[in-house]
């Protein structure tokens, strides 16, 4: 018998990196893997921290932590202690960190990337010479032409969104231009390109590409009792009043880890939960409501108290999967595009940045699962969205069956694609069997 396949992974020190790759490290132990988990000691400390007492690390999981591992001198020193002392069989790196496999080749290991973003939104990094050859782009990056339509069947992408164009300016922000070139280059070390998705949900880029795998959608083992890498401690206590409301009645709003928005949209928000009637589940996390209106939201708070909760941080893929929740009103961030997609909940989208636009476009216009504003055009966002105009779009959303219906029937290949010989699930196998050879 050889001996135990063992992974070290390295994701990006942030929440929306951190979950997906987690939850696929889980899947890999779940198949007798031996895995280390790998992050900044900040990260790795906050993690803990925010562990459920009853909460307890999966036995074949290790997490461990480096000063900085954006430091590449570090990571490396990392990698070849820890090949010394209990061999590393494989390295999986987050795509962001593609640079750290220059290592792991040194060393003879294994590599594999896996891949946070959509495969569409992955394209023009992986694919960065094509954009240059169909002048799209120049090599240092500045945007030729408006908008480029990466394949007749999806919609055209605004090039000014492309990750390294600094969309208010239009200028190439040199520096992330560099960071994806070199991300570009270290995809020639990885032997598989892992990715949060479907053929359901992208086919055409990933025909665009067949070396992008989807093995998607990633989803939370089991969260009490299997870290997925939260960083803020989740209130169990919505899914008991989440239990309490009728089917198909609440809306769940949420903008991930990220997002952060001024006074006026805070309250706008606010006032169309109020106007819509209707009970609504809203994550406020500590830090934005510290920053805008505590007294505010402690008023809205207590009016709302019989119709709506608010809370600093939700389970939220057991959110989404509750029976009570009718829709979710998102920044379409792509893990809570993915979670809300493999439970058949139809979207509102108020994306704020990154590759949010892009994501909601797609949601829109090519999966047909939900309704935005009006950034449609330009994939900008206008100033401020008023309550008025959310709640006219969430009644649009949940007086119309056909987004339901579309989200139902998208949650049903999703299902079959992670299931025994679905596609998804074929390519993670084929992952497993490649690691543990
Ligand atoms: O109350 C909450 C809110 C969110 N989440 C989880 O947090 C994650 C959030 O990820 P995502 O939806 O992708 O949003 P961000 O945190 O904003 O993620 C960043 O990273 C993503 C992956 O690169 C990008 O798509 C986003 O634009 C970027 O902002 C998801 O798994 C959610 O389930 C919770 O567990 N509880």
């Amino acid at each position: 018998m050889g001996k135990q396949a063992h992974v070290l992974v390295i994701p990006l020190q942030a929440q929306g990196h951190l979950m997906p790759i987690m939850k696929f490290s889980h899947g890999l132990a779940k198949h007798g893997i031996k895995i280390t988990i790998v992050n900044t000691e900040s990260t790795h400390n906050q993690i803990l921290n925010a562990l459920a007492k009853e909460d307890d690390i999966a036995n074949s999981i290790t997490l461990v932590s480096c000063p900085n591992v954006y430091d590449d001198q570090q990571v490396k020193k990392l990698i070849q202690q820890m090949n010394d002392d209990e061999k590393i069989t494989c390295v999986l790196v987050d795509s962001f960190l593609a640079w750290n496999m220059e290592a792991a080749a040194e060393l003879g290991i294994k590599r594999a990337t896996i891949c946070c973003l959509s495969a569409t939104q992955f394209l023009p990094i992986f694919d960065l010479h094509k954009l240059i050859q169909h002048g799209v782009i120049d090599n240092q990056g500045t945007p030729k032409q408006k908008m480029v339509q990466l394949s007749p069947t999806i919609p055209s992408m605004n090039t000014s969104r492309i990750g390294w164009v600094n969309h208010e300016t239009g200028k190439v922000e040199k520096y992330v231009f560099e960071f994806a070139s070199k991300i570009n280059k270290s995809m020639a070390l990885t032997e598989w390109v892992l990715c949060n998705s479907s053929y359901d949900i992208e086919a055409e880029a990933l025909k665009m590409n067949p070396k992008i795998l989807p093995i998607g959608p990633l989803l939370a083992s089991n969260q009490s009792g299997n870290i997925v890498g939260n960083f803020l401690s989740e209130d169990f206590s919505c899914l008991k009043w989440l239990d309490e409301q009728a089917t198909q009645s609440v809306i769940y709003i949420a903008f991930g880890s990220e997002a952060k928005f001024d006074q006026i949209q805070f309250q706008e928000f606010a006032m169309a939960l109020e106007l819509s009637n209707k009970p609504f589940l809203w994550v406020v996390r500590q830090e934005v409501a510290s920053k805008l209106d505590e007294a505010y939201l402690k008023g809205f708070r207590e009016r709302m108290a019989t119709r709506g909760l608010v809370i600093s941080w939700a389970p939220q893929q057991r959110v989404l999967e509750h029976p009570s929740i009718a829709c979710f009103f998102t920044h379409c961030g792509w893990n809570s595009t993915v979670e809300a997609l493999s439970n058949g909940v139809p979207l509102l989208c108020w994306p704020f940045g990154l590759d949010q636009f892009y994501n909601a476009k797609y949601i829109c216009e090519a999966l047909k699962v939900g309704l935005g504003f009006n950034y449609q055009e330009d994939e900008t966002i206008a100033s401020v969205v008023t309550g008025e105009e959310i709640k006219n779009k969430l009644n649009e959303l949940l007086g119309s069956e056909k987004y339901k219906a579309n989200a139902s029937d998208l949650k049903e290949k999703l299902m079959n694609s992670i299931k025994e010989g679905g596609n998804s699930y074929n390519n993670f196998m084929s992952f497993v069997e490649w690691v543990k050879t």
